[in-house]
């Protein structure tokens, strides 16, 4: 495969439940060492995106190659992409540090490792508490944790940013630069659009499953429009042409 291949292709992505089109033949790359935001209104299809491209739900038509495959079809991919979908799910008795510990052995992180990056993800002091006492912000924590055991070179967060204070975005929003700047990728989907244009390289914008809008930021926003000025642009007049 070629450096400069896309890590993530997805070509006519099409996806119906019982007759409902949620994904409507959608089509897009994610290029290596650049933060895509993926965004768009309730209900637009990102989820379903996200759930076709890691395998979780076949689709009614198209594909979603990473590296070029299918998941399915990945020799390991537990230590290639990192994933965060809904805030994770935790056993609430059990402690932060027994969560990571589940999931380690199969991303091969080492306790070293594990040590690092709960104190990097900000929950050393409470690794040994049970889950069910963490706020939302310490849960984002834990999946995004979570997402980092295997070292990955994908990171594909679902609403990563949810619940986490200030000093928490701010972190995320720098963990994420690194990440990128280290030729690494990240797919996120985010509905809070300001740290979403403070964060992204690249946007891609869905609604009522369709794809409205791919590319880089700063194309999208010309003459210093806002990312949310651009996304209600968009939308409603994506709302203009629904059948
Ligand atoms: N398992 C399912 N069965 C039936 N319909 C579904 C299922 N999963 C999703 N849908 C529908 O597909 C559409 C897209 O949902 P999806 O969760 O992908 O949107 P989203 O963009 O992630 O929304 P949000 O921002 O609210 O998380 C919605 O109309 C949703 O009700």
């Amino acid at each position: 495969m070629k450096d400069n291949s896309p890590v993530i292709e997805v070509c006519g992505l099409r996806k119906k439940f019982r007759g409902r089109t949620a994904v409507d033949g959608i089509s897009f790359d994610v290029p290596a060492g650049r933060v895509t935001g993926f965004l768009g209104p309730n209900g637009a299809g990102k989820t379903t995106t996200l759930r076709m491209l890691l395998g979780l739900i076949r689709p009614t038509e198209g594909t979603a190659l990473l590296w070029g495959h299918p998941y399915r079809e990945l020799q390991t991919p537990t230590q290639r992409i990192g994933v965060s979908l809904d805030g994770g799910a935790f056993v609430g008795g059990r402690t932060g540090r027994g969560h990571l510990r589940c999931y380690a052995p199969a991303a091969g992180c080492s306790p070293e490792r594990l040590d690092r990056l709960l104190a990097e993800t900000g929950l050393a002091e409470a690794a040994d508490r049970p889950v069910s006492g963490y706020s939302t912000g310490m849960k984002q924590r834990l999946s995004l944790a979570a997402a980092l055991l295997g070292d990955p070179e994908l990171l594909i967060l679902d609403e990563p940013s949810n619940g986490l204070d200030p000093e928490g975005m701010l972190w995320l929003r720098t963990f994420l630069r690194r990440f990128a700047a280290s030729g690494r990728t990240v797919l996120l989907s985010s509905h809070l659009l300001s740290e979403m244009e403070q964060t992204v390289d690249d946007v891609l914008l869905m609604h009522h499953g369709k794809l409205l809008s791919s590319g880089p930021l700063d194309h999208l926003l010309t003459q210093g429009e806002r990312l949310e000025s651009a996304f209600m642009r968009l939308t409603q007049a994506g709302e203009g042409t629904q059948t």
